[in-house]
């Protein structure tokens, strides 16, 4: 059965990969802890990327506790749930944000996790070819990890941990790293809710000392952004409106945009280094090791 499973998605592999020419780049966002500013920053840096006129998807993960609808200020009628019922395809459920955003909403009830996490990666993957469009996909996982969280982060091709300067959170973002450190070795860290660069770098370079000696040398963690502490921000998510569209002016959007701009660096880089693991094809390569 496993193996039929494994053949089966080995064939979508190969065949989606045949048709593509675009590489969809896939990068999951997660925390150690909730409410440190995962789904803020996924939602502001899926804009500001499609901003710079690439086509994003912005892949609401967060099984059970989904709420980028509320960000976006966007009705959802259907969702992910529906699509792994059967009673929706992946194109029905998409929300058009903006001319090269969408949104794929997730669901905020308990009912989808009665669904395995191996049903909703083989229905929602099977239909992925719609978004073969995409120059990127943003995956807003939950907080912590579970497995539908680590499989998500395995096949990722970029993770990014959020975390706050806050010790709780420090600890519950290290032990996350180190979890996700048992599967790979390559982790950005965006530092949020902070006072200055020199206060994001200061902690950033905490977390780095303890990993690379506890958890090894091999492991690269880079800081791919900092977002300052500003009220701009909060009273956005109260409106229902981005920080980035309310606030173009603020240090906030500028961290933003620095954060975006790292993130287009890596994307000329590694099509240029890494075609065929890149992508699409890459991510169906990297899921079917699961099955
Ligand atoms: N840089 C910031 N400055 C001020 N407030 C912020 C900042 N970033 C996030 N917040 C606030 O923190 C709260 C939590 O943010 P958000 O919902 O994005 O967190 P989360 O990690 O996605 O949470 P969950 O795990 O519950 O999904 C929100 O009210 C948001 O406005």
């Amino acid at each position: 059965m496993i193996g039929h499973q494994a053949q089966k998605l080995e064939e979508l592999v190969s065949s989606t990969a045949a048709k593509k020419s675009k590489k969809t780049r896939f990068i999951a966002v997660t925390s150690g802890k909730g409410g440190v500013g995962k789904s803020t920053i996924s939602s502001n840096l899926a804009y500001v990327l499609s901003q710079n006129g690439l086509n994003v998807g912005i892949f609401d993960a967060d099984i059970g506790l989904a709420n980028l609808d509320v960000m976006f200020n966007v009705k959802i009628k259907k969702n992910i749930l529906h699509v792994l019922k059967g009673e929706a395809s992946v194109s029905d459920i998409l929300i058009p944000i903006t001319r090269n955003l969408i949104l794929i909403p997730g669901e905020s009830g308990d009912e989808i996790l009665k669904y395995s996490d191996k049903a909703l990666f083989e229905r929602f993957m099977s239909e992925a070819e719609i978004l073969d469009k995409l120059d990127v996909m943003i995956i807003d996982t939950g907080a912590g990890i579970g497995d539908h969280i680590k499989m998500f982060i395995d096949a990722a091709d970029d993770v990014i941990v959020v975390t706050v300067p806050d010790p709780a959170a420090i600890t519950d973002a290290y032990a996350t790293i180190k979890t996700i450190a048992t599967f790979r070795d390559d982790i950005n860290l965006i530092m949020n809710q902070v006072k200055s660069e020199k206060e994001a770098i200061a902690v950033y370079e905490k977390i780095k000392k303890v990993a690379l000696a506890n958890i090894g040398e091999k492991l690269n963690i880079k800081l791919l952004g900092k977002i300052n502490s500003d009220i701009k921000v909060s009273s956005s998510v109260k409106q229902r409106a981005l920080f980035s569209v309310m606030h173009p002016g603020s240090i906030v959007h500028k961290d933003i945009l620095s954060i975006a701009n790292a993130i287009n660096k890596n994307l000329e880089r590694d099509v240029l280094v890494m075609p065929s693991e890149s992508g699409l094809s890459g991510l169906f390569k990297r899921l079917v090791k699961h099955f």
